[in-house]
């Protein structure tokens, strides 16, 4: 489609877009389907790692590798998508192809979800996980093929329906652009988590994965038929031929050149491009360098998003030893990450129509780089307040045995009293149904205990595995069999509470919750720990006929062992004959001590990434838009490598060290990006490739003026020889 003539304005106007307050309409669609896509991705995202997990019944290992390769993979297709749209298909239809695989891939996610498929025996689990697995890979692949291909070029094909006299517009576009991600991240990770959490099937009910996947499926679907409906409005600029493999063959033959030139008889030439000039034109050599000189820039790049990218991980391990209790609202640790998409969504406009135009005002020239630049900085603020907050979170936690000590805590089954003298111990005097207060600490393996209860003193030498923490059950009996039980040894996972019962009682007594169920409890013996959220959770004592209701109110990240006394009367409330001991404490510092870090490190984001989006755009010569985009959503890629690599290597003793030693590293990072953005000169690319094809141009002309010149020398040549033959004759 050929630019047109706006007449009003006499400027140009790419494609055949009406023009709404100024914005090419077709944005309208480009917009609308970034936001469906987001919400299909981020929405199959939430719930992968579950799937992964609770489906195919993977180990925690072997799911999250999954789940980083696949995310890693999905910045890393960009590169491929952006070839064939530059070099082959062009923008426009490289997004219809690639999302169409985008599609089928979240299908195949979704139907590899449906357990009824393979469950001949009906029992509500998958009989050939296999099909599941091999399905849902594929699946993944396609969806990393089209969601990493189509990125680079909507981004790009966006920023192309803008004209020259459209700047302004085109900058407000990229942060609408980012709106649209945020705003559909934000809606499918609340919506897809509920929807697994539904029960579905044909034969047995199982949690809804499929529904999960489905979703998306079909919010990518309205992506592609949305892009669609556009289609009469888009400009669409034309691929310009095997772009890439022309920039490897310049490049290559420029190095080649350079090499064979190396001596001092040559002389220096200003850029070591210009070695290809001999084979090369001086547009592609030209713009070659622009991407060069910008891809050299984005070296430093990746370790803004190594940061980023921990509020995953790293930050929501720290939110699992916070409090998440917001009075109206409790907020599980994964949730908080959502915190993150609506600070963007008040932030960028906030930042567009506030601070910048102040900052204007001001006279401040606050380039992009410079944005990018303070962006840095203030994600490495994030990282200080998280260290903070770790160390506020470190004073509360208990203290585990180290690998040489063992910690013990006394229980008294029994109905008498019972006064306990532990190695060179005071001794501890313990009522019936009575747990110590606190841990006894030991740096031995061995330990005398002398234990009295009325007229029984029992002498004993126990032992211990180093390193654990335990408690020791007396029985009723002093001289009947002493029990040790394993107690944590570290905060339960996810923010969960985990709860023990304790059976003092000469009967069975089964305990049963709507959350969890302990089972039948033999006399004298115990359950095993079952997690629970926090909320209030109703116990069910059952003995025999009789059974009463014991019911406690759960924070975060605590461990309680309960135990049920011998001389319990079964009535309908047992709630104060219950014993409790607090082996692990709630989590006591709230989560709204996150909030700074999240602020900083998005306002951080807004500042980096949306700029660098629009950088990348206006940067990149036109042939090679979408690989300029792929060249910043490599950064990504790198950036979540690095987080991997990370995770394994630098296991420093303390969080919040680990915390201050990426902050840093960004700091130097940051200081090494300001020195060559120092040195970057702003160019305006279609003014250059303008300048070389008038150069062209005027070279035909001159070619061609100098060839008629030519002919006419030869002719006058022939006539004057002739005429010369004449005169001679
Ligand atoms: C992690 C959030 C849901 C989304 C994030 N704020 C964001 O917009 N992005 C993270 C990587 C680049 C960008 C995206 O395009 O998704």
């Amino acid at each position: 489609m050929a630019d047109k003539e706006d007449p009003k304005k006499g400027k140009r106007s790419k494609g055949t877009s009406k023009e709404v307050c100024g914005y090419p309409l077709s944005i309208f669609f480009i917009v609308v389907n970034e936001f469906c896509e987001r919400f299909s991705y981020y929405g199959m995202r939430a719930v992968l790692v579950l799937y992964f997990k609770y489906f195919l019944r993977w180990d925690d290992d072997l799911a999250t590798s999954i789940y980083h390769t696949f995310v890693a993979l999905c910045y890393l297709t960009p590169i491929l998508g952006a070839i064939v749209a530059d070099s082959w298909l062009g923008k426009f239809k490289t997004i219809i192809y690639l999302s169409i695989v985008y599609a089928i891939g979240q299908v195949a996610m979704a139907v590899s979800a449906i357990h009824d498929i393979t469950d001949t025996d009906r029992d509500g689990t998958p009989d050939n996980m296999t099909f599941h697995v091999v399905l849902s890979m594929v699946g993944l692949l396609l969806i990393a093929l089209g969601t990493g291909g189509i990125k680079p070029c909507v981004a790009a094909f966006g920023g192309d329906q803008f004209g020259d006299h459209q700047e302004k517009q085109r900058r407000t576009f990229f942060s609408v652009f980012y709106l649209c991600i945020n705003g559909g991240s934000l809606l499918s990770t609340i919506i897809t988590p509920i929807l697994r959490a539904q029960n579905c099937g044909i034969y047995s009910k199982q949690k809804c994965y499929s529904l999960a996947f489905g979703v998306p499926a079909a919010l990518m679907m309205v992506a592609l038929v949305v892009f669609i409906l556009g289609s009469g409005m888009y400009y669409k600029a034309k691929p310009q031929g095997n772009i890439m493999l022309d920039v490897c063959k310049c490049i290559g033959f420029a190095i080649k050149n350079r090499y064979r030139h190396r001596g001092n008889q040559y002389p220096k030439r200003k850029h070591w491009m210009d070695w290809a000039e001999e084979k090369y034109e001086k547009l592609l050599i030209a713009q070659i360098k622009m991407v060069l000189k910008v891809l050299f820039l984005y070296i430093p790049l990746p370790m803004f998003w190594t940061l980023f990218d921990q509020k995953g991980s790293r930050w929501t391990l720290q939110a699992t030893t916070m409090n998440g209790d917001f009075g109206l609202l409790v907020i599980q640790p994964d949730q908080m990450q959502t915190v993150n998409p609506i600070l963007i969504l008040t932030l960028v406009p906030v930042m567009d129509s506030l601070i910048y135009p102040l900052i204007k005002k001001c006279g401040l020239n606050f380039t992009p780089l410079k944005r990018m630049t303070v962006g840095m900085i203030l994600a490495a603020l994030a990282f200080v307040c998280a260290a903070v907050v770790q160390l506020q979170i470190d004073k509360t936690l208990p203290v585990f045995p180290s690998a040489s000590q063992v910690q013990l805590k006394l229980l008294n089954m029994g109905n008498k009293t019972v006064t306990v003298q532990l190695q060179d111990n005071e001794p501890a005097i313990l009522a019936p149904a009575q747990v110590s207060d606190e841990y006894f600490v030991f740096d031995t393996d061995q330990i005398t205990v002398l234990a009295t209860a009325g007229s029984t003193t029992v002498h004993r030498g126990i032992s211990f595995t180093k390193g654990k923490r335990q408690k020791l059950l007396l029985p009723l009996d002093l001289n009947k069999e002493w029990v040790q039980i394993d107690d944590l040894n570290s905060k339960p996972e996810e923010g969960n509470n985990a709860i023990r019962f304790v059976n003092g009682k000469n009967a069975e007594v089964n305990v049963s919750s709507a959350v969890a169920n302990f089972g039948i409890i033999q006399p004298f013996h115990y359950s095993n720990y079952s997690l629970i959220k926090n909320g209030k959770v109703t116990f069910n004592l059952q003995s025999g006929s009789e059974s009463c209701e014991y019911s406690r109110d759960f924070g975060f990240g605590s461990s309680f062992t309960f135990l049920i006394p011998n001389n319990l009367t079964f009535g309908q409330n047992c709630q104060e004959e219950i014993t409790s001991a607090e082996d692990i404490k709630p989590n006591s510092v709230h989560m709204a001590l996150q909030i700074p870090q999240y602020f900083f490190i998005t306002a951080g984001e807004v500042m980096f990434s949306v700029t660098g989006l629009e950088f990348s755009y206006s940067q990149a010569p036109s042939n090679m838009k979408a690989v300029l985009q792929a060249g910043w959503l490599f950064t990504v890629a790198i950036g979540n490598f690095i987080v991997l690599i990370v995770a394994e290597l630098a296991k420093l003793p303390k969080q919040w060290a680990e915390y201050v030693l990426f902050a840093s590293l960004l700091v130097a990072v940051c200081i090494i990006f300001s020195i060559m953005a120092y040195f970057y000169t702003y160019i305006d690319p279609a003014e250059i490739e303008a300048q070389f094809k008038k150069v062209d141009d005027d070279d035909e002309d001159d070619k061609s003026k100098q060839q008629k010149a030519e002919i006419e020398m030869v002719k006058r040549d022939s006539v004057s020889s002739s005429e010369d033959d004449e005169k001679s004759k």
